[in-house]
């Protein structure tokens, strides 16, 4: 068992000792019956059945009946201990795992999803059911092989030799074999979660692969990941038919090696007839099943065992409490979401100008901020850095004072959305595309985030919520625009940015969609396409030559050259349109 299976286990072995110890003790004494049956024989055919003595014979095997009955009683004790530990560990991996799943919803502000812990809870059921047929098929098997060896030395230590050489040399290609067996099997598990996901995600999106005429290479891909696990699960097979050659050697060799020997060793009085048959009854009826019995379903149930536990165990490893020890979260009373840089430099390729020069920047939270300046002067690599799609060469982006490069990627995503200009919008119904980044939205949130963003007549051309967005490309580029947007605004984002996401609205759409952001609540960000954007905003930010400048509207008007120009020109070119 791997080492994260042994440690999940652990205090449970530890918690119930007393109960380890009974199960031990009954399970040797359940194993008697194989311990006399080959001495019993040989002295029934020895001193009776050969010796004229017919009820020497009966009385022998008499004997041998009633180690039976006592073995059958020992085993149905050892149910006792077993099913209390099997329950107990049950019980523990319940609690451990499950706690580890709320701990990480609670954590990550989610759902305690539902789905992901009754998977878990029958994954432990599975434990629970292969654990106790393991503690039962292991003391029996094992103790069995064990009993059966000793019993055919200490009849006769001769065929005793005989069975133990190939018996260790088969034991030991086994074990070296088996280590092979769970690479290969841990290999074929991970080709065949590859393939599942490959294959499930280009079902998932099979209408845009149609759309975008991709299905050769999406093809293509499937058929990779088939072969791949294909390959993984034959190279299994093969180490498993070794495996099994390997084990029938083993148990058929002292058998083979006593036949040979036999009429050497009775001519020689080194073995009497009673003693060949009760070894024989060791080697057939004992030590060849007990043997099978390990390789077969106590190696592949320890190997089941084993894989799940790896599976429960990191599970509870992936807890919030280690996630928040591996990676950096903003402490809880910091989460006010207010986003900085410092001392930023950013430049593209390596011997241009900076695009950011030594850039100091504070938004706090619920700040509404339009970003301006002339073309070029960096607005859209600003936006990109402060969502860490672009990190600067010098200085930080931080997020509620982390730097973005160390926080969690899907914690920034959830966080943070960027809305860049040109929409996406997938073939789907509408309503899938207005859900895919709030799964959880009802109806009435639709309902809301649509009137909010003064939608509702488009929804309606759409079909509604059920309407099916089959060619996203027949819509114009402003209906994707809204319908990228109230994605966005349904989203758990609390810092969103509009990077000239509003530019093929018109100036009423624009202004409704920006107030409908600014009342959503969290930080906005718009990337200024009109300079009413700004005049809107709170504060505006005001981008040339590499550096910065924020102040109010009126502040601008009065202080920026560059921003009262761009507001002049903007004034001139909408008198004169
Ligand atoms: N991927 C890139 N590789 C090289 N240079 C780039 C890249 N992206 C942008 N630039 C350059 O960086 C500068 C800033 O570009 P950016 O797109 O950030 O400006 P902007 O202010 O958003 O422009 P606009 O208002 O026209 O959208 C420009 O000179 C641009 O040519």
């Amino acid at each position: 068992m791997s080492r994260d299976g042994w440690r999940m286990l652990s205090p449970v072995a530890e918690r119930h000792r007393r109960e380890m110890y009974a199960l031990t003790a009954w399970s040797l004494l359940g194993v008697l019956p194989v311990l006399l049956s080959g001495r019993l024989m040989a002295f029934a055919l020895d001193h009776g059945f050969l010796a004229d003595s017919a009820t020497t014979g009966f009385a022998t095997l008499g004997c041998y009946g009633a180690a039976l009955v006592v073995g059958a009683f020992a085993k149905r004790c050892a149910m006792v201990p077993m099913a209390t530990v099997t329950e107990a560990a049950r019980d523990h991996l319940v609690r451990t795992t499950v706690a580890a799943g709320l701990r990480r919803a609670v954590d990550e502000g989610g759902a305690p999803g539902v789905e992901g812990v009754s998977k878990i809870t029958s994954q432990v059921e599975n434990v629970r059911q292969i654990l106790a047929a393991l503690l039962m098929s292991a003391t029996s098997t094992g103790l069995a092989a064990a009993a059966a060896l000793v019993g055919v030395v200490s009849l006769a230590p001769v065929v005793g030799l005989l069975a133990l050489v190939p018996t260790l040399a088969a034991g030991a290609v086994v074990v070296r074999l088996s280590r092979v067996w769970r690479v290969r099997y841990a290999t074929s598990l991970a080709a065949e979660e590859r393939m599942t996901e490959q294959i499930g995600r280009t079902l998932g999106g099979l209408r845009d692969v149609v759309a975008c005429g991709a299905l050769e290479r999406a093809r293509n891909g499937a058929d990779g990941v088939v072969d791949a696990h294909a390959h993984a699960v034959s190279s299994v097979a093969q180490v498993s038919g070794a495996r099994m050659a390997a084990v029938a050697l083993g148990a058929r060799l002292p058998l083979v090696a006593l036949l040979v020997t036999a009429p050497w060793l009775l001519a020689r009085d080194a073995l009497t007839p009673g003693e060949l048959v009760g070894a024989a009854t060791y080697l057939v009826s004992s030590l060849e099943p007990a043997l099978r019995s390990a390789v077969q379903s106590v190696g592949n149930l320890a190997l089941e065992l084993g894989t799940i536990l790896g599976s429960l165990a990191a599970h509870s490893r992936g807890s919030a409490a280690d996630l928040a020890h591996d990676v950096p979260q903003p402490a809880p009373d910091d989460r006010c979401f207010g986003l900085s840089l410092h001392a930023a430099t950013f430049r593209y390729g390596n011997g241009g100008s900076p695009v950011l020069d030594q850039v100091n920047l504070t938004i706090p939270e619920g700040e509404h901020l339009a970003v301006v300046g002339p073309s070029g002067t960096g607005k859209s690599t600003l936006a990109n850095i402060v969502c860490g799609l672009e990190q600067p060469q010098t200085g930080e982006a931080r997020l509620s004072g982390v730097p973005l490069s160390e926080l969690d990627r899907t914690w920034l995503r959830r966080s943070l959305a960027l809305v860049p200009q040109e929409a996406y919008v997938f073939a789907g119904t509408v309503r899938e595309n207005l859900r895919y980044l709030a799964p959880e939205a009802d109806d009435t949130r639709l309902d809301r985030a649509v009137a909010a963003l003064g939608i509702t007549e488009l929804i309606k051309e759409c079909g509604g919520y059920d309407g099916d967005l089959a060619r996203p490309d027949l819509l114009s580029s402003g209906q994707r625009q809204l319908l990228a947007l109230a994605r966005v605004y349904l989203s758990p984002a609390r810092v969103v940015i509009l990077d000239e996401a509003t530019c093929h609205l018109d100036p009423a759409a624009e202004e409704r969609v920006e107030l409908a952001f600014a009342r959503r609540g969290g930080t906005l960000v718009v990337i200024a396409h009109r300079m009413s954007s700004a005049a809107r905003a709170r504060r505006v930010l005001v981008m040339a030559g590499g550096a910065v400048h924020t102040d109010t509207h009126r502040e601008l008007l009065r202080t920026s050259p560059v921003y009262a120009e761009l507001v002049g020109y903007w004034q001139y070119s909408a008198v004169s349109r």
